[in-house]
Order: structure tokens, then sequence, then C-alpha cells
């Protein structure tokens, strides 16, 4: 009837966590779509395809409503075009469900956006948690020249939806090297969400 309660020991640098359930790869060739400089992108992933950019360990220790999903994500360091490696980003499946991300190593940024448009960027490094509060569409960038490791906690039943970024045409900002810092400058292929969509969104909360 209880579960058992379980310990996990995560790896500041690798992001390495035991007893976890799950782990999965995102490699350069399955993140097409995500940067500004498509040609760019092309020239990367057709000499360096199956280079990893970033690893998610994960424990889902039930699906119970109510229950949660921790982890981590490891995150090479990395640009296309002048724009940081990235998360693909997503808004909860379930739009409501918040998360919190904790800075375990390297240096990034959340890029964190309503459905109506706002943007708030906020920086994350070892030390820094960062709450992700209901209705956020989420992506975490790695600004730094070492990799940028994290680790996450939400709850079991939010699911990922990652079409919203897509369908606006991106994120409003992009998050760019500017000398030897980060800047965030606007997404020129970026299409503000309309009514339907907003509404889609909201009707997901429960
Ligand atoms: O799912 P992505 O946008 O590719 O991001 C990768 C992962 O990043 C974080 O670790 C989140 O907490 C995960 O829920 C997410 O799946
Ligand atoms: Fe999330």
């Amino acid at each position: 009837m209880h579960q058992i309660p379980t310990t996990h020991r995560i790896d500041p640098s690798t992001g390495s966590m035991s007893n976890a359930t799950g782990h999965y790869e995102k490699r350069l060739k399955d993140l097409a779509g995500i940067y500004g400089n498509a040609q760019a992108f092309e020239h990367a992933a057709s000499g360096a395809g199956d280079r990893i950019v970033y690893t998610v360990h994960e424990a889902r220790p039930t699906a119970t409503q109510g229950d949660l999903i921790f982890g981590t994500t490891f995150m090479e360091p990395g640009q296309i075009g002048g724009e940081y490696f990235m998360t693909r980003g997503h808004i909860h499946a379930r739009a409501n469900r918040p998360e919190t991300y904790y800075g375990e190593s390297g240096q990034g940024v959340m890029l964190l956006e309503t459905p109506e448009g706002e943007t708030k960027i906020m920086e994350i490094s070892p030390k820094v948690l960062i709450y992700v509060p209901p209705l956020w569409i989420h992506r975490s960038v790695n600004t730094g020249d070492t990799p940028l490791v994290m680790s996450f906690c939400y709850p079991s039943d939010s699911g990922q939806d990652y079409g919203v970024i897509a369908r606006s045409g991106g994120m409003a900002k992009r998050i760019v090297a500017n000398g030897d810092d980060w800047s965030a400058i606007d997404n020129t292929s970026y299409r503000p969400r309309d009514a339907d969509e907003i509404a889609r969104i909201y009707s997901t909360t429960d």
C-alpha cells in the first residue's frame, strides 16, 4: 500500500542520479527547427548530427495524480549560428502544472513566456532555484562554456506540449552570444498566439 521512500544521489558535474527510472538523450539531429539560423543548423547537423546536446535522467515513482517526476538535465555547451544550445522547450500539457529547477553546475538561463507573449529570462547557476509557475512556457539555455546541469521537479500528470512553440514560430526571444556575455534578441519568425490558441491552452487546466 505505501510506496517506499527513496534517496537519490546527484552528481553535479555529470547529472547522473542514482535510482533513476529512466533517461533519454537529445541529439543535434533531433533538434531541427529550434534555431534561428537554419543553414547553420544544417551545416552543424550534417557534420555531427549524432552529437548529444542534452541528457535527461529522471525518476517517475508512479503516474498517480499528486505524485512527482524529478531528475536532472545535463546540457553540453555550444552554439548554432551564435545561438546557444537549448532544450526543445514546452508548456505542460496540463498547462497549469508548475516546475522547479535547481542549478547544479554551469551557467545558463531559463527562457519563460506566457501564452499571451510576455517574456521573463532568469539566470541559473549553482545553488539557484527557479520556480516556473503554472502556465509559463519554459526552455533552458546553456550560456556558459561548460556543461549546464540542473535538477528539476514537477507534478507527474503535467505532460509536455512541444507544439505550442512550433505553432508560434518559436519563442518571442532568442538567447545569443554577445562577446563574453549573452543577450536576448527578438525572434523575427515569432507569431503571437491568437485568441483560439490561448483559449486552447487554458482549456487544459483543471
Ligand atoms: O522536454 P524538453 O523541453 O526537451 O526539456 C528537457 C527536460 O528538461 C527539464 O529537465 C524538464 O524538467 C523536463 O521535464 C524536460 O523534459
Ligand atoms: Fe516542464
